[in-house]
């Protein structure tokens, strides 16, 4: 059978899209991971499917499953992504579409010039919820954050801040990203025993108080060349302390993000490039 797919990025963080509207599409994850992989598959970080919504009064679905395989709760930079799909295959007309995914549901809204802001939801700060076993451990309080111990095994130690988006996110500040130990350290934390369901891993260098620079592990997927929940979670942990005042832009390695966020309780906003890059079909 054959499976027509849309290669696009956003910032680099590349997908294969999917429009699984007219009938649904279902693979085991070790299918979605050769799909997925860069020399004997199409090659993306994550893999983007495009539904009808379970509730009518929403206009569309959203799944999304990792390059390992793995299905997960959200992905900001495939939120935008998504918009440009739609958008580009007439699948709608709206300028402004929500959007159900696995936690709960997402507004996406695309300017005159094709600009997607995508409305990510309100972050969970509760370490219990994130989620991140904190028993036994004493935070150190930044401003409004909590900054967790973490052992890294060999006698070192990180210091994590830990927001959700719905998907699980620590965050590490350092002096630069660029020599910073993003594949040493990071899939030590993304695999630690108090991250249940693994972790997104971010690391923050602070330029000024409206701009940082950004590398990001990502569960399930390792390094990627930007990540839209890790910003939105870096901004969020680093608003909480001190270090930053929003709007803030995020300097990825693979292009320039954008997060507005007024505080708890409110929605993070995410911003920033999109592009499709070729058309295809595979044999699934
Ligand atoms: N690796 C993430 C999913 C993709 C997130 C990222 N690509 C984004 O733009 O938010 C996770 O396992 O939670």
């Amino acid at each position: 059978m054959k499976l027509r797919f849309t290669k696009m990025h956003g910032a680099g963080n590349d997908f294969i899209v999917i429009d699984a509207t007219r009938e649904p599409v279902e693979l085991p994850p070790e299918r979605w991971q050769a799909l997925a992989d860069r020399h004997y598959g199409i090659g993306a970080d994550q893999i983007l499917i495009v539904g009808k919504p379970n509730d009518p009064a929403n206009d569309f679905s959203y799944r999304i499953v990792n390059s390992d395989g793995s299905e997960v709760e959200h992905c900001g930079n495939g939120a935008r992504a998504f918009m440009h799909f739609v958008t580009a295959k007439g699948l709608t007309t709206k300028r402004r579409v929500s959007v159900e995914i696995m936690p709960g549901l997402i507004t996406l809204e695309m300017d005159a010039a094709g600009a997607v802001t995508a409305g990510m939801g309100v972050p969970v700060l509760d370490a219990a919820r994130v989620p991140f076993d904190a028993a036994g451990l004493v935070s150190r309080r930044e401003g409004e954050l909590d900054r967790w111990p973490l052992d890294l095994g060999a006698g070192r130690t990180a210091e994590i801040g830990v927001v959700s988006m719905g998907n699980p996110h620590a965050v590490l500040r350092v002096d630069d990203v660029d020599t910073a130990p993003v594949t040493t350290d990071g899939p030590v934390v993304e695999n630690h025993p108090r991250f249940p369901r693994r972790t997104n891993v971010g690391f923050v260098q602070v330029v000024d108080e409206h701009h940082i620079r950004l590398r990001v592990w990502e569960r399930g997927a390792g390094e990627t060349l930007a990540c839209g929940t890790g910003a939105c979670g870096a901004v969020v942990a680093a608003i909480l302390a001190g270090w930053v005042k929003s709007p803030v832009r995020i300097a990825a390695r693979g292009g320039e993000l954008s997060v507005a966020w007024a505080g708890p309780g409110s929605v993070a906003y995410l911003g920033g490039p999109t592009a499709i890059v070729f058309e295809g079909e595979v044999e699934i």
